[in-house]
């Protein structure tokens, strides 16, 4: 299919360290194909796409990272299935993970300002950009500071839908990069998303909904008039036009991982006009 380079909307190809500053030298930019290692490929007489495209310093560096995050969230799904073995009940299962999810979900912003701006892997900055300061927002903006929302049920159907997916993914990466990816990993990355991401977004969309009377009456991060800067804003209000931008983004996220399901698993040719 079309060179990395060549997909509007995408990164540009990978860069080499000199270039760039969390990038390792890349031995070429040639493309690989999209089943993420030789292994997939069965090409025994070439390095992977992979190891040509990326340098020993970078693939280094990505394995680690993603391996890291496997374990982040690994660790996230042990400690909730204990919590609610244990407890019975998801009353307070936020409280008690909160601190893994908020490190681990927020160092996925290296994804977004290193590997995807950077161009080091050439995944979409777009979609990565929304998908991770929309988590980021929901972390933080939300549950991290409506305490009255955090054992709302809903909390529990974004929790575990990010954690399984997080698993995938970041397993899906690191043996790609290792260039031993199981057809399982690689079937459930592709898979997974179809199910755990209406899901998810519907537990986030509740929560923001559950959150709503809160922000109303408490008028937290709003700025009111009249002040020396004459501005205005309204976080209540905030909150309702960020759930109504679910309606125009979330298809493009999830028609984008069908796409990539497509181009991977059925091995078509897919040529993105846009992210
Ligand atoms: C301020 C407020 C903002 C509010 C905004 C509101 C609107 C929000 C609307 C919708 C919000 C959605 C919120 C999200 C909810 C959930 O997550 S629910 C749980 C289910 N979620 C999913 O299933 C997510 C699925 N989506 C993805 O996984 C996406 O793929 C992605 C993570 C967003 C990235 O997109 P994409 O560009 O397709 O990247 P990939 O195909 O994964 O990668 C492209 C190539 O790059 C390589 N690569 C990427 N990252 C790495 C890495 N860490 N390490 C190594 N390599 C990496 C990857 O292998 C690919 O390489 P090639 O195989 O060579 O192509």
């Amino acid at each position: 299919h079309a060179p990395d380079g060549a997909i509007p909307g995408r990164a540009p190809p990978p860069l080499a360290l000199s270039e760039a500053r969390c990038a390792a030298p890349m031995a070429s930019s040639e493309e690989d194909g999209t089943n993420g290692g030789a292994s997939e490929a069965g090409d025994e007489k070439e390095p992977s796409g992979r190891r040509r495209r990326l340098g020993l310093a970078a693939t280094a560096w990505l394995t680690f990272y993603n391996i890291a995050m496997t374990a982040g969230w690994l660790v996230l799904a042990i400690a909730m299935v204990r919590f609610y073995m244990e407890k019975g009940t998801h009353r307070g299962l936020y409280k008690s993970i909160q601190k893994t999810l908020k490190f681990f979900q927020t160092v996925a912003l290296i994804e977004l300002t290193c590997f995807s701006l950077q161009g080091i892997v050439p995944t979409s900055v777009l979609v990565t950009g929304v998908q991770v300061s929309s988590r980021i927002f929901m972390v933080w903006l939300i549950t991290h500071s409506i305490k009255p929302i955090q054992n709302e049920e809903s909390v529990v159907l974004f929790l575990v839908s990010w954690t399984v997916t997080e698993i995938t993914r970041y397993s899906f990466y690191t043996f790609s990069l290792l260039d031993h990816l199981p057809y399982f990993v690689k079937w459930a990355r592709y898979n997974f998303f179809i199910i755990l991401y209406p899901v998810g977004v519907a537990g986030e969309l509740l929560t923001i909904y559950a959150a709503l009377p809160y922000v109303k009456k408490s008028g937290m991060f709003s700025i009111r008039l009249p002040n020396k800067y004459n501005v205005s804003f309204d976080y209540y209000y905030f909150l309702l036009i960020t759930m109504a931008s679910y309606i125009p983004l979330f298809p493009q996220l999830y028609f984008h991982m069908l796409r990539q399901r497509r181009k991977v698993l059925h091995g078509e040719v897919i040529v993105e006009k846009d992210d």
